[in-house]
């Protein structure tokens, strides 16, 4: 995982609340964005071989694991223990794994092959793949503005596929073809996922499966924790249609573009832009 220090020098990852992104949309949560790409030798992290938390002073993370946060110059650092990061490696290797499967099984839905057309891209070494911890704490009651209060701006996942646990609070909703917004039931008996297209799958597919737009409302007294694997492309991998999506006519809905490209264009957005517009022929 990409070391700690990333998060003390205002890089995107690392621990930050209300402020989602660098266009000024705000949220009621606080994240942790870990990065699962190898990390680079020289920027081995420095803080892994803390104590685990058992023994440690601080609050315990939404993980049950300690993160221990500290205040320095204004900037919050966070430092994971050896027990915790051996965690989360497990964890995101066996939801890499799931993301995987289910990417087969929709390229062999799709009749596109070979197999792991879809679920190459992900499985890589060097896929940039991403995993978010989001802590929604419950609404306070003293803020007025209504029922809902957003906790994640509507927006879509950029990634190729998104596979999310929660702690079974809800808030997540998806919005319908007709704009409304639905509930996404929440899993009573806590062994479900809910798996998303990104992006990127959706111009994989030439648009067969679409980006569907979601966001987080709170409105209970309990918190929503969500765990989110996105599984990204290689940031040099060329992105198109696969041929054997492209139909009669041949017809591209979408221009080639390196994963690159297209993290540079959106990160400067806002949350609920249409970043994919810009790629389309
Ligand atoms: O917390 C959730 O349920 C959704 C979070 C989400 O959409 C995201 O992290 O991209
Ligand atoms: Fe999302």
């Amino acid at each position: 995982m990409v070391p700690d220090k990333e998060a003390a020098a205002g890089a995107p990852f690392g621990y930050a609340s209300k402020r989602i992104g660098s266009a000024g949309d705000l949220g009621w949560i606080e994240y942790l964005l870990l990065c699962l790409a190898p990390a680079p030798a020289a920027a081995a992290p420095a803080v892994s071989t803390l104590p685990c938390a058992a023994t440690s002073p601080t609050p315990p993370c939404p993980l049950r694991c300690v993160l221990l946060r500290e205040p320095i110059g204004g900037n919050i650092i966070w430092f994971v223990c050896s027990r915790c990061r051996e965690l989360l490696r497990e964890y995101s290797a066996a939801v890499r794994r799931v993301a995987c499967d289910v990417l087969e099984l929709m390229a062999e839905g799709l009749g596109v092959g070979p197999a792991d057309a879809l679920a190459r891209l992900v499985a890589r070494e060097d896929s940039d793949s991403i995993l978010r911890v989001n802590h929604y704490p419950p609404r306070p009651d003293q803020l007025g503005g209504g029922p809902n209060l957003t906790g994640f701006g509507e927006h879509t996942d950029p990634q190729i596929i998104s596979v999310l646990r929660s702690n079974g609070a809800a808030g997540l909703e998806i919005s319908l073809r007709d704009g409304a917004w639905a509930s996404v039931p929440h899993d009573g008996d806590g062994d479900s996922f809910f798996v998303n297209v990104g992006d990127t799958l959706q111009v994989l597919t030439n648009g067969r499966f679409r980006s569907v737009k979601h966001r987080v409302v709170v409105n209970s007294e309990k918190s929503r924790v969500s765990m989110v694997f996105f599984g990204g492309p290689p940031p040099g991998e060329r992105l198109a249609p696969l041929p054997a999506l492209l139909g009669d006519g041949g017809r591209s809905r979408y221009r080639e573009f390196t994963w690159k490209e297209y993290k540079g264009s959106g990160c400067k957005g806002r949350l609920a832009d249409d970043r994919l517009c810009r790629f389309e022929n």
